[in-house]
């Protein structure tokens, strides 16, 4: 069955996402809303790559139960706040880097995904790149596993 996605602000980086994702095959990644600060915007993004439905803010997104992983590409300030939105309406959340403003933003809210049985990542894509796949062998690991 395939992955249900969608994408949360209709901005540059949600278009590339977006088109990336769409170059995958249909029956593995299908996306099927996209919600931005402006139902005119989500409008034209959906109109743009296909995508079936449209809203006009970020709360409808995170109540479409067809949704099961969300792409978050909204502003930077905006990341850690709506992943907990996301993770709260127990939607997986793929987040664009940073996930937050600092780390300490993020302290204490570790237990949300594994209390919401979902799957939070910052999108540091670079970390599956053959070079750092074999590099990261080569030190013993730190507390962030980085
Ligand atoms: N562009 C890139 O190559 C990369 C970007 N990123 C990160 O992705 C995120 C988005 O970047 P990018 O797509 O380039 O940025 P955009 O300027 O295209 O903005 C993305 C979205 O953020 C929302 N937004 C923009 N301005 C504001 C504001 N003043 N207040 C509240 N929301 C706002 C809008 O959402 P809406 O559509 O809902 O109105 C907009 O579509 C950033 O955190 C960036 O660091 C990470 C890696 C690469
Ligand atoms: O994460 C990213 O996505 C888009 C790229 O252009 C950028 O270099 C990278 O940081």
């Amino acid at each position: 069955m395939a992955t249900r996605w969608g994408i949360c602000s209709a901005g540059k980086i949600s278009h590339d996402f977006t088109v990336a994702l769409k170059s995958l095959p249909d029956s593995d990644h299908k996306i099927v809303a996209v919600g931005a600060r402006n139902l005119e915007d989500a409008q034209k993004f959906a109109e743009k790559h296909s995508i079936p439905a449209a809203y006009g803010s970020y709360e409808e997104l995170s109540r479409d139960p067809s949704v099961a992983f969300v792409y978050l590409g909204s502003s930077t300030p905006r990341h850690l706040s709506l992943s907990l939105l996301f993770m709260t309406a127990k939607k997986n959340v793929l987040c664009e880097k940073p996930l937050a403003m600092n780390s300490r933003e993020v302290e204490g809210d570790g237990g949300l995904p594994r209390a919401n049985n979902v799957f939070l990542m910052e999108a540091v894509w670079t970390r599956f790149f053959p070079a750092s796949l074999e590099i990261s062998g080569c030190w013993p690991r730190g507390p962030s596993g980085s």
